[in-house]
């Protein structure tokens, strides 16, 4: 465990400390995607989710430390799962570089991963992040966008994130991957008939109400596909939503808002377009390191040493 200085981002960062990081982490995690498809889409949102709560320091991945509440209890890392399958990868990681690469840059690696691995483009990404030794749920509580998220919301978040207006309705297309839960749904729903996410196909919702709302159906088991062809990292997502066919309330609402619908048009038609500017997004995204201080690197992601640890010197190895 090292007490990094928080230096600047580099492409070059591990390239004398850990020169074979970038296939490590490919060879594995292409491995695990292959016997468990279901992995990348819970990366890519968990890059999300990180980096959106005090910047990208894996601060998602602790466990609950003396005195604080996890990030995972809060609701609005509803779905967040396979956390400790990056613990596989940085362990593989460890055998080869051991007290070197951080758990943040592991996570941003593997997301890159499953990007480039699900059909998607290959995006270069900067390294050299710390880790966070402490976090809140009451932090995630606040820092995290609700399932209801509108347009203006969704914009906002990635403005503070130096993303163009192309970028945020790009890094949208996230969800080309993976799952959303009922529960997640059920408030763009309708009475009696009426959308209450306007522009939506009124064949797509009453599917909608049929799968969440029917019997059988319960909220926070029941899951529905983003888009049609969820494992693969496609425009397929843009197709659906100029058919009037999105899932959450954003997803709805991007196709239809005077600043975003003429986008989604486009990357529905323009897939190069598409990944282009997700790619400089996600790079952005990525990018976001609000809390460098007191930060370092761990060797297991889950269980790190804390503040009071530290100043015992109890971890500090060098
Ligand atoms: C304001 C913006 C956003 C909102 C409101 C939002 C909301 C959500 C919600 C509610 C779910 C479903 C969770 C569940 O029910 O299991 C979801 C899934 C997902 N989100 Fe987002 N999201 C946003 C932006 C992003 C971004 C920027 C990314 C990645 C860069 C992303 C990646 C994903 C992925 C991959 C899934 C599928 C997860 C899985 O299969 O487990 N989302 N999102
Ligand atoms: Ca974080
Ligand atoms: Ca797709």
């Amino acid at each position: 465990l090292v007490l990094g200085e928080p230096g600047h981002l580099s492409y070059d960062f591990y390239e004398q400390s850990c020169p074979q990081l970038e296939s490590i982490v490919k060879w594995e995690a292409a491995r695990i995607f292959l016997e468990q498809p279901e992995v990348p889409s819970a990366f890519l949102r968990l890059l999300f989710h990180d980096c959106q709560v005090q910047g990208c320091d894996a601060s998602i991945l602790l466990e609950t430390s003396p005195n604080t509440t996890s990030e995972m209890g809060s609701h609005k890392n509803f779905g967040i799962r396979d956390r400790e399958v990056l613990g596989k990868i940085k362990s593989t990681v460890e055998a080869e570089c051991p007290g070197t690469v951080s758990c943040a840059d592991i996570l941003v690696l593997s997301a890159r991963e499953a990007v480039a691995s699900s059909g998607g483009p290959t995006i270069r990404v900067p390294l050299g992040r710390r880790d966070a030794l402490s976090t809140s749920g009451e932090l995630a509580d606040a820092s995290l966008p609700p399932a209801t998220a509108p347009v203006e919301a969704m914009l906002r978040i990635f403005a503070e994130k130096g993303m163009t207006v192309e970028e945020s309705v790009a890094i949208m297309g996230a969800h080309t991957l993976g799952v959303a839960h009922c529960v997640s749904v059920e408030s763009s729903l309708g009475e009696g008939g009426v959308a209450q996410a306007p522009g939506r196909a009124a064949g797509f919702e009453s599917i909608l109400r049929e799968s969440c709302l029917g019997s059988g159906a319960d909220p926070g088991k029941t899951y529905l596909p983003n888009d049609f062809t969820l494992f693969s990292f496609d425009n397929q997502y843009y197709r659906e939503l100029v058919a009037g066919r999105g899932l959450l309330r954003v997803d709805v609402e991007i196709a239809a808002h005077p600043r975003t619908a003429a986008l989604v048009r486009r990357y529905a038609v323009d897939l190069a377009g598409f990944f282009q500017a997700f790619a400089s997004a996600f790079e952005l995204a990525a990018g976001d390191r609000r809390n460098p201080a007191l930060a370092t690197t761990c060797r297991d992601c889950r269980f790190r040493p804390t503040i009071a640890d530290l100043k015992k010197k109890r971890f500090i190895l060098t």
